[in-house]
């Protein structure tokens, strides 16, 4: 299909600390672009100057888990009214590294949020609504660990969790995935990056190029 043809999509990336979204997520926006497609690439908590000062907030000074939890959704509140929704509506496709799905798997599962109130706050925030496509990379808490402390950059509050903590996320992504398998695709990240890439971009022909 020519870039013209294909209706703008909602795509999103997940997966616990150290997964390799980053790298995956420029390989799929220049698969898109190579089809004369118009791409929005963002990232969650952030994608807004707003949401970006909240992302600073949220990753490094200490808070309640539920102001953790209100405060992820009002990032993506503004990020939905400024930048997801708008680009959508002008046939740009929308690349989102994280939404809602790491809301449940981090603020539900590893921290242990009520889900009735995850539910509630999704359902105000975006009600109907969620991408086309979110691809969750899943490995083991130890491989991300040790990929993150070989990179070498101070952890921020998230990644000084413990294993049990992303033993929890982990959990909760594949349980989300359980719950919307046509939405959701669990990709072994745990692999050479040329193996993980030659499935994402084969799942994203497959979901939204065809
Ligand atoms: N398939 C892979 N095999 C080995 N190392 C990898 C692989 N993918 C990425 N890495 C390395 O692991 C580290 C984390 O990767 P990356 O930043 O892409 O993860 P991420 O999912 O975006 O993490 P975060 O959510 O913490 O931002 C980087 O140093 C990257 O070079
Ligand atoms: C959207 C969202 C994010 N988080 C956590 C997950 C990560 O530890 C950080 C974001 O950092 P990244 O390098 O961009 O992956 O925030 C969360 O706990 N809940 C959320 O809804």
């Amino acid at each position: 299909m020519s870039g013209s043809q294909a209706k703008a999509r909602f795509i999103t990336f997940e997966g616990i600390d150290g997964a390799g979204k980053s790298s995956q997520i420029a390989a799929v926006v220049a698969l898109l672009e190579a089809r004369g497609l118009s791409v929005e690439q963002t990232r969650e908590p952030g994608g807004t100057a707003l949401g970006e000062r909240l992302r600073e907030l949220l990753l490094h000074e200490p808070m309640h888990l539920e102001t953790e939890a209100m405060l992820m959704f009002a990032a993506r509140r503004e990020h939905l009214a400024a930048r997801i929704l708008p680009s959508l509506a002008a046939g740009r496709w929308v690349v989102s590294d994280r939404f809602s799905d790491a809301t449940y798997a981090y603020q539900v599962g590893g921290r242990g949020l009520d889900p009735a109130k995850f539910a509630a706050l999704e359902a105000w925030v975006h009600p109907g609504f969620q991408p086309d496509l979110t691809l969750v990379f899943d490995l083991p808490p130890e491989v991300a660990a040790a990929r993150l402390a070989k990179g070498g950059a101070e952890p921020d509050r998230f990644e000084r969790e413990q294993r049990d903590f992303f033993e929890r996320v982990r959990a909760a992504y594949l349980e989300r995935a359980r719950m919307a398998p046509a939405r959701i695709r669990v990709v072994d990240a745990a692999r050479a990056p040329e193996s993980i890439r030659a499935e994402v971009e084969a799942i994203v022909e497959e979901c939204c190029l065809r």
